[in-house]
């Protein structure tokens, strides 16, 4: 009789641990304090293996995010592997929804690729001091002359040092249910270095996590590798329509492995 009085004690975590507002702040801030926690056992083996900034990091770095996943209760279905079979410098193009991409990212992310990213990046505590260290190019979204003279240098560093990068050509994350107009620098880069364009899909996160209804449940993610878009012999000129063709394909590829079709999402190609 006595222990009566415990009983709300014990329901108000079994009340918390039903409420999807709950688990989603919770997932999320664990998602945070993980990442950063692995950041930490990261920077000192990055720091021993290659004394600094190298992109060889980037394997540390994705052999120690690979169980991450598990611990969200998602799980990633990664078609199109043969597409990234290929030798020497790429440019990847992909979708932005959420940091979550980062897992994504990591489940198929070849050898020497690293990414662009913007540079407040830099000050995400540990994770930034990693980002740093698996050689993330920085740029400045606010100063345009800044942000192209970055991607021209890194068009040079992919061919004199062997690297691919990562770039979201969106430009910022999006969770609106289509894609965003592209910007053009990831058409450039890849241009002016005249190397192969490859598509990489995530399909909708919408069923499995929501920020506006505050939801974050288990899911199921397609990750669709297309086809590389050759830019070799195209100039300048050739970017609006490389970049025209890019987001064509692959908003058909979204919306097809994110179980809707064209017609039921609006407006076509919004450019
Ligand atoms: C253990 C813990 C692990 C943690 C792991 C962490 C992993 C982290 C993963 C991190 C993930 C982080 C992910 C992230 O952080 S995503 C956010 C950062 N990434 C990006 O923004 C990339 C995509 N953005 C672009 O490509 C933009 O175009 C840039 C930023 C370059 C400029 O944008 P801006 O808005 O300022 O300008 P604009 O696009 O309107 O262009 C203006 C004009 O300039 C022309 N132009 C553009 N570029 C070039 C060029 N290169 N050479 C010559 N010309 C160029 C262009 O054609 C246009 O001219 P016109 O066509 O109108 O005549
Ligand atoms: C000093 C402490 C600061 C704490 C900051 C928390 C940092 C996040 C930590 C762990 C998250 C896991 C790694 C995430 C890296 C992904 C970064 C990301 O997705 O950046 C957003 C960027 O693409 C677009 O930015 P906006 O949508 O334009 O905005």
């Amino acid at each position: 009789m006595d222990a009566l009085w415990m009983l709300p004690l014990l329901l108000v975590p079994l009340l918390l641990l039903t409420s999807s507002t709950f688990v989603f702040y919770f997932k999320k801030c664990f998602y945070v304090a993980w990442m950063m926690m692995l950041a930490v056992i990261a920077i000192p083996i990055c720091i021993l293996k290659s004394g600094g900034r190298d992109i060889e990091n980037m394997r540390v770095i994705r052999f120690l995010v690979r169980h991450v996943k598990y611990l969200l209760g998602l799980r990633f279905e990664v078609s199109g592997w043969e597409h990234l079979q290929m030798d020497g410098p790429y440019v990847i193009i992909s979708n932005h929804q959420s940091s979550l991409d980062v897992l994504g990212l990591m489940e198929v992310l070849p050898d020497r690729c690293t990414m662009i990213a913007k540079k407040e990046l830099i000050y995400a505590g540990t994770v930034g001091i990693i980002c740093w260290l698996g050689g993330i190019v920085f740029i400045n979204r606010q100063k345009t002359s800044d942000a192209k003279s970055v991607m021209a240098d890194a068009a040079k560093t992919m061919l004199k040092e062997q690297i691919r990068l990562w770039v979201f050509p969106e430009g910022t994350r999006n969770q609106k249910g289509d894609l965003l107009p592209f910007k053009k620098g990831a058409f450039h880069l890849a241009v002016q270095a005249q190397v192969p364009i490859i598509p990489i899909v995530f399909s909708s996160y919408s069923n499995f996590y929501l920020r506006k209804e505050r939801e974050f449940k288990s899911g199921t993610i397609s990750l669709k590798v297309l086809p590389k878009i050759e830019t070799k012999g195209l100039t300048s000129d050739d970017v609006s329509s490389l970049s025209d063709q890019s987001y064509a394909i692959m908003r058909s590829t979204f919306l097809e492995i994110s179980g809707r079709t064209p017609q039921s999402n609006g407006p076509s190609s919004a450019h």
